[in-house]
Protein backbone atom coordinates (compact mmCIF):
# COMPACT_ATOMS: atom_id res chain seq x y z
CA UNK A 1 0.00 0.00 0.00
CA UNK A 2 1.32 3.36 -0.70
CA UNK A 3 0.31 6.94 0.80
CA UNK A 4 -2.42 8.33 -1.12
CA UNK A 5 -4.76 11.58 -1.00
CA UNK A 6 -7.92 10.09 -2.00
CA UNK A 7 -11.01 11.32 -1.97
CA UNK A 8 -12.96 11.10 1.52
CA UNK A 9 -14.20 8.15 2.88
CA UNK A 10 -17.16 9.67 4.45
CA UNK A 11 -18.65 13.06 5.53
CA UNK A 12 -17.87 12.52 9.15
CA UNK A 13 -13.79 12.32 8.40
CA UNK A 14 -12.13 15.83 7.85
CA UNK A 15 -8.52 13.92 7.81
CA UNK A 16 -8.12 9.84 8.06
CA UNK A 17 -4.78 7.99 8.52
CA UNK A 18 -4.68 4.14 7.73
CA UNK A 19 -1.88 2.15 8.96
CA UNK A 20 0.47 5.21 8.04
CA UNK A 21 3.80 4.04 8.28
CA UNK A 22 7.14 6.44 7.35
CA UNK A 23 11.01 5.78 7.39
CA UNK A 24 13.74 7.55 6.85
CA UNK A 25 16.69 6.48 4.98
CA UNK A 26 17.60 2.69 4.17
CA UNK A 27 19.11 -0.30 5.12
CA UNK A 28 20.94 0.14 7.85
CA UNK A 29 20.47 3.67 8.65
CA UNK A 30 16.88 3.11 7.52
CA UNK A 31 14.19 4.72 11.14
CA UNK A 32 11.07 4.08 11.54
CA UNK A 33 9.58 7.34 12.63
CA UNK A 34 5.76 5.61 12.58
CA UNK A 35 4.78 2.75 12.51
CA UNK A 36 0.62 1.66 11.22
CA UNK A 37 -0.68 5.13 12.71
CA UNK A 38 -4.59 5.08 12.08
CA UNK A 39 -6.84 8.05 13.16
CA UNK A 40 -9.66 9.72 11.97
CA UNK A 41 -10.45 13.15 13.01
CA UNK A 42 -13.58 14.64 12.42
CA UNK A 43 -14.83 17.85 10.48
CA UNK A 44 -14.61 20.70 12.70
CA UNK A 45 -12.55 18.82 15.42
CA UNK A 46 -9.48 20.31 17.49
CA UNK A 47 -6.87 17.33 17.83
CA UNK A 48 -3.57 17.96 19.78
CA UNK A 49 -0.69 15.70 19.71
CA UNK A 50 1.64 14.99 22.17
CA UNK A 51 4.60 12.67 22.64
CA UNK A 52 8.29 12.15 23.62
CA UNK A 53 10.50 14.35 21.79
CA UNK A 54 11.18 12.20 18.31
CA UNK A 55 8.22 10.14 18.09
CA UNK A 56 7.50 11.22 15.37
CA UNK A 57 4.71 14.06 15.89
CA UNK A 58 5.78 16.86 13.01
CA UNK A 59 6.28 13.54 10.43
CA UNK A 60 2.86 12.75 10.77
CA UNK A 61 1.78 16.42 10.02
CA UNK A 62 4.18 16.66 7.18
CA UNK A 63 2.85 13.73 5.75
CA UNK A 64 -0.86 14.83 6.43
CA UNK A 65 0.67 18.46 4.84
CA UNK A 66 1.39 16.68 1.43
CA UNK A 67 5.13 17.18 1.84
CA UNK A 68 5.99 14.27 2.21
CA UNK A 69 4.95 10.52 1.30
CA UNK A 70 4.82 7.56 3.63
CA UNK A 71 5.49 4.18 2.47
CA UNK A 72 2.59 2.59 3.80
CA UNK A 73 -1.09 2.80 4.82
CA UNK A 74 -3.52 6.22 3.14
CA UNK A 75 -4.00 9.79 3.90
CA UNK A 76 -7.15 11.27 3.60
CA UNK A 77 -8.14 14.66 3.25
CA UNK A 78 -11.90 15.82 2.97
CA UNK A 79 -12.85 17.20 -0.88
CA UNK A 80 -8.79 17.06 -1.11
CA UNK A 81 -8.44 20.07 0.36
CA UNK A 82 -4.59 21.28 0.85
CA UNK A 83 -4.10 21.97 4.74
CA UNK A 84 -2.40 24.79 5.85
CA UNK A 85 0.84 24.32 8.09
CA UNK A 86 1.97 26.20 10.28
CA UNK A 87 5.59 25.90 12.24
CA UNK A 88 6.97 27.11 15.63
CA UNK A 89 8.97 29.83 13.10
CA UNK A 90 6.63 32.23 11.62
CA UNK A 91 8.31 31.86 8.48
CA UNK A 92 7.86 35.46 6.78
CA UNK A 93 9.33 36.76 4.04
CA UNK A 94 11.36 39.50 5.84
CA UNK A 95 11.17 41.99 2.67
CA UNK A 96 8.02 41.76 2.35
CA UNK A 97 5.28 43.87 3.96
CA UNK A 98 2.83 41.74 6.96
CA UNK A 99 0.07 42.94 3.77
CA UNK A 100 2.58 41.82 1.13
CA UNK A 101 3.36 38.25 3.13
CA UNK A 102 -0.25 37.51 3.65
CA UNK A 103 -1.00 38.34 0.32
CA UNK A 104 1.32 35.81 -1.01
CA UNK A 105 -0.84 32.76 -0.96
CA UNK A 106 -4.02 34.54 -2.44
CA UNK A 107 -1.30 35.47 -5.67
CA UNK A 108 -0.99 31.59 -5.78
CA UNK A 109 -4.48 31.37 -5.92
CA UNK A 110 -4.75 33.27 -8.84
CA UNK A 111 -7.32 36.05 -7.01
CA UNK A 112 -7.48 39.01 -8.75
CA UNK A 113 -6.12 42.10 -7.32
CA UNK A 114 -8.69 44.20 -5.99
CA UNK A 115 -10.06 40.96 -4.02
CA UNK A 116 -6.65 39.97 -2.70
CA UNK A 117 -6.67 43.67 -1.63
CA UNK A 118 -9.71 43.00 0.04
CA UNK A 119 -8.93 39.41 1.53
CA UNK A 120 -5.88 40.84 2.89
CA UNK A 121 -7.46 43.75 5.13
CA UNK A 122 -10.13 41.09 5.99
CA UNK A 123 -7.43 38.54 7.33
CA UNK A 124 -5.79 40.80 9.18
CA UNK A 125 -8.65 42.36 10.90
CA UNK A 126 -9.46 38.67 11.85
CA UNK A 127 -6.10 38.15 13.34
CA UNK A 128 -6.41 41.83 15.24
CA UNK A 129 -3.78 43.53 13.20
CA UNK A 130 -5.43 45.98 10.97
CA UNK A 131 -3.49 48.81 11.86
CA UNK A 132 0.22 46.76 11.16
CA UNK A 133 -0.57 46.37 7.82
CA UNK A 134 2.55 48.04 6.30
CA UNK A 135 5.05 47.12 8.91
CA UNK A 136 7.61 44.58 8.05
CA UNK A 137 8.16 41.45 10.04
CA UNK A 138 11.30 42.74 12.03
CA UNK A 139 9.19 45.81 13.52
CA UNK A 140 6.44 43.16 15.18
CA UNK A 141 6.57 41.01 18.55
CA UNK A 142 7.04 37.48 18.31
CA UNK A 143 3.24 36.81 18.93
CA UNK A 144 2.69 39.48 16.30
CA UNK A 145 4.41 37.76 13.39
CA UNK A 146 2.61 34.61 14.47
CA UNK A 147 -0.57 35.80 14.18
CA UNK A 148 0.58 36.84 10.07
CA UNK A 149 1.95 33.54 10.09
CA UNK A 150 -1.68 32.40 11.12
CA UNK A 151 -3.71 35.27 8.34
CA UNK A 152 -0.99 33.66 5.79
CA UNK A 153 -2.12 30.37 6.41
CA UNK A 154 -6.01 31.16 6.64
CA UNK A 155 -5.62 32.90 2.88
CA UNK A 156 -5.17 29.08 2.01
CA UNK A 157 -8.81 29.56 2.34
CA UNK A 158 -8.07 25.68 3.87
CA UNK A 159 -10.80 23.94 6.02
CA UNK A 160 -7.84 21.73 7.48
CA UNK A 161 -5.31 23.65 9.70
CA UNK A 162 -1.82 21.63 10.58
CA UNK A 163 0.32 23.57 13.55
CA UNK A 164 3.61 21.99 14.82
CA UNK A 165 4.35 23.71 17.97
CA UNK A 166 3.28 27.16 16.72
CA UNK A 167 3.00 29.50 20.32
CA UNK A 168 6.22 27.20 21.56
CA UNK A 169 8.41 30.10 21.30
CA UNK A 170 6.30 32.64 23.14
CA UNK A 171 5.80 33.78 26.27
CA UNK A 172 2.85 32.44 28.42
CA UNK A 173 0.97 35.39 28.36
CA UNK A 174 1.42 35.98 24.67
CA UNK A 175 0.98 32.39 24.37
CA UNK A 176 -2.40 32.51 26.64
CA UNK A 177 -3.83 35.54 24.23
CA UNK A 178 -2.91 33.21 21.08
CA UNK A 179 -4.89 30.70 22.41
CA UNK A 180 -7.98 32.31 22.61
CA UNK A 181 -7.63 34.02 19.39
CA UNK A 182 -6.98 30.92 17.59
CA UNK A 183 -10.12 28.94 18.93
CA UNK A 184 -12.50 32.01 18.17
CA UNK A 185 -11.15 31.66 14.90
CA UNK A 186 -11.32 27.90 14.92
CA UNK A 187 -14.89 28.27 16.00
CA UNK A 188 -15.83 31.16 13.11
CA UNK A 189 -14.17 29.67 10.37
CA UNK A 190 -15.35 25.81 11.96
CA UNK A 191 -11.98 24.66 10.73
CA UNK A 192 -10.28 21.30 11.89
CA UNK A 193 -7.15 21.22 13.45
CA UNK A 194 -4.38 19.22 14.17
CA UNK A 195 -1.49 20.87 16.66
CA UNK A 196 1.61 19.80 17.94
CA UNK A 197 2.76 20.26 21.40
CA UNK A 198 5.09 19.29 24.08
CA UNK A 199 3.06 21.72 26.27
CA UNK A 200 0.81 19.26 27.96
CA UNK A 201 -1.68 22.47 29.46
CA UNK A 202 -1.57 23.62 26.24
CA UNK A 203 -3.23 20.41 24.70
CA UNK A 204 -5.88 20.36 27.35
CA UNK A 205 -6.57 23.89 27.04
CA UNK A 206 -7.53 23.56 23.27
CA UNK A 207 -8.08 20.56 22.23
CA UNK A 208 -11.25 18.32 21.61
CA UNK A 209 -9.13 15.08 21.97
CA UNK A 210 -5.32 14.66 22.86
CA UNK A 211 -3.36 12.10 21.25
CA UNK A 212 -0.48 10.54 22.53
CA UNK A 213 1.86 8.61 20.77
CA UNK A 214 4.62 6.36 21.57
CA UNK A 215 8.64 7.13 21.94
CA UNK A 216 9.71 6.53 18.05
CA UNK A 217 8.45 4.57 16.06
CA UNK A 218 5.48 6.85 16.67
CA UNK A 219 2.15 4.40 17.79
CA UNK A 220 -0.83 6.22 19.42
CA UNK A 221 -0.82 4.86 22.60
CA UNK A 222 -3.68 6.36 24.10
CA UNK A 223 -6.17 9.43 23.40
CA UNK A 224 -8.56 11.48 25.50
CA UNK A 225 -11.75 12.94 24.93
CA UNK A 226 -11.63 16.97 26.53
CA UNK A 227 -15.24 17.84 27.61
CA UNK A 228 -13.72 20.61 29.74
CA UNK A 229 -17.06 23.43 28.32
CA UNK A 230 -15.00 26.46 26.85
CA UNK A 231 -13.99 29.46 27.06
CA UNK A 232 -11.39 27.42 29.44
CA UNK A 233 -8.49 28.89 30.99
CA UNK A 234 -5.51 26.97 31.04
CA UNK A 235 -4.78 27.92 34.62
CA UNK A 236 -8.09 26.26 35.75
CA UNK A 237 -8.44 23.30 38.04
CA UNK A 238 -9.86 21.23 35.28
CA UNK A 239 -7.04 21.98 32.76
CA UNK A 240 -4.39 20.82 35.32
CA UNK A 241 -6.10 17.92 36.30
CA UNK A 242 -5.96 16.83 32.39
CA UNK A 243 -2.60 18.24 32.11
CA UNK A 244 -1.57 16.25 34.98
CA UNK A 245 -2.58 13.16 33.88
CA UNK A 246 -1.55 13.21 30.28
CA UNK A 247 2.06 13.80 31.69
CA UNK A 248 1.77 10.53 33.46
CA UNK A 249 1.39 9.01 31.06
CA UNK A 250 3.77 10.75 28.91
CA UNK A 251 5.79 10.24 31.74
CA UNK A 252 5.16 6.29 31.69
CA UNK A 253 5.95 6.38 28.35
CA UNK A 254 9.64 7.86 28.30
CA UNK A 255 10.36 6.20 31.10
CA UNK A 256 9.62 2.55 29.16
CA UNK A 257 12.10 3.74 27.02
CA UNK A 258 14.91 4.66 29.15
CA UNK A 259 15.03 8.25 27.69
N1 LIG B 1 14.74 13.62 7.22
C1 LIG B 1 14.97 12.73 8.18
N2 LIG B 1 15.92 11.79 8.02
C2 LIG B 1 16.17 10.86 8.98
N3 LIG B 1 15.51 10.80 10.15
C3 LIG B 1 14.56 11.72 10.36
C4 LIG B 1 14.24 12.74 9.40
N4 LIG B 1 13.26 13.51 9.90
C5 LIG B 1 12.96 13.00 11.11
N5 LIG B 1 13.75 11.94 11.38
C6 LIG B 1 13.70 11.10 12.60
O1 LIG B 1 12.38 10.60 12.70
C7 LIG B 1 11.96 10.63 14.05
C8 LIG B 1 10.69 11.45 14.16
O2 LIG B 1 11.01 12.83 13.93
P1 LIG B 1 9.95 14.00 14.12
O3 LIG B 1 10.64 15.28 13.85
O4 LIG B 1 8.73 13.70 13.35
O5 LIG B 1 9.62 13.86 15.67
P2 LIG B 1 8.88 14.88 16.64
O6 LIG B 1 8.01 14.06 17.52
O7 LIG B 1 8.22 15.96 15.86
O8 LIG B 1 10.11 15.47 17.45
P3 LIG B 1 10.20 16.80 18.32
O9 LIG B 1 9.16 16.68 19.38
O10 LIG B 1 11.60 16.73 18.90
O11 LIG B 1 9.99 17.95 17.39
C9 LIG B 1 13.11 11.21 14.86
O12 LIG B 1 13.82 10.16 15.42
C10 LIG B 1 13.94 11.94 13.83
O13 LIG B 1 15.29 11.94 14.20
Amino acid sequence: MTSTTTPPQSATTAVALSGVTKVYGRGTNAVLALDGVSLDVRPGEFVCLVGASGCGKSTLLNLVAGLDRAQGGTITVADDAHPGLMFQEPALFPWLTVEANVEVPLKLRGLPRAERREKVAELLSTVHLSDFGRKRPHELSGGMRQRVALARTLALDTPVLLMDEPFGALDAMTRDILHDELERIWTERQLTVLFVTHNVREAARLADRIILLSSRPGRIIWSTEVTVPRPRRIDSPEIAAIASEVTDRLRTEVGRHGK
